[in-house]
């Protein structure tokens, strides 16, 4: 174990090394949260988190926003405890809000190989939103095996495994504070 020195010093196995602090991503969900709160004014919409990973992230936006937005989730499952897509995504909690006719925006901690976003676009398309939109906290744009399109990402990121801020390792470090990459 070793201890980081970011804003606020955490306890982290060696194998892990800082990737986004927290200061910075406090400062980057401020941006998200203006930016989001202009396109969306005016429309109250339906704020989906997708479980277990965008937890804190979407705790942390939502206190971001200066609008009135509805809050769901949604659990969905495609990695268990490896580190690649299994490629077979389960629903595992489904929606309880009626999204017909709404304004939806989808909060996912990270876009991987893409077939998530792939997955829930279809699914949700599928309910009639008036609009369908995606925010991810991160994206790993070399490791996208699918075309999608998401609409707000807070960080683009190198192919690397990352843990942290909602993020798992095998289930665990989800609390930690920052991002930490794995070797
Ligand atoms: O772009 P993809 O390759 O599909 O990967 C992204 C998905 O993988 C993670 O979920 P996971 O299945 O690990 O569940 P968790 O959120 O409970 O950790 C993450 O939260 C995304 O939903
Ligand atoms: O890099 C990652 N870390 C944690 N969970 C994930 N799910 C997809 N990619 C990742």
């Amino acid at each position: 174990m070793k201890r980081t020195f970011n804003d606020q010093s955490e306890i982290v196995p060696e194998n892990y090394h800082i990737l986004i602090p927290e200061a910075t991503i406090e400062s980057r969900l401020k941006e998200l949260g203006q930016q989001i709160s202009r396109d969306f004014r005016g429309k109250k919409p339906i704020l989906i988190g997708i479980l277990n990973g965008s937890f804190i992230f979407l705790a942390d936006l939502i206190r971001n926003l200066d609008i009135d937005v509805e809050v769901d989730f949604l659990r969905i499952s495609s990695y268990g405890d490896g580190r690649e897509s299994s490629g077979h995504i389960k629903i595992l909690k489904p929606l309880s809000a009626d999204i017909n006719g709404r304004s939806v925006i989808v909060v996912e901690d990270i876009v991987d190989s893409g077939l998530s976003v792939q997955f829930l676009e279809r699914m949700l398309s599928a309910f009639n939103p008036v609009e369908l939109k995606f925010v991810t906290l991160l994206n790993k744009p070399s490791k996208n095996i699918v075309e999608v399109h998401i609409d707000y990402i807070g960080f683009e990121i190198e192919d690397k495994f990352v843990v942290g801020y909602g993020l798992d390792d095998a289930q665990l470090k989800r609390n930690l504070r920052s991002i930490y990459f794995i070797e």
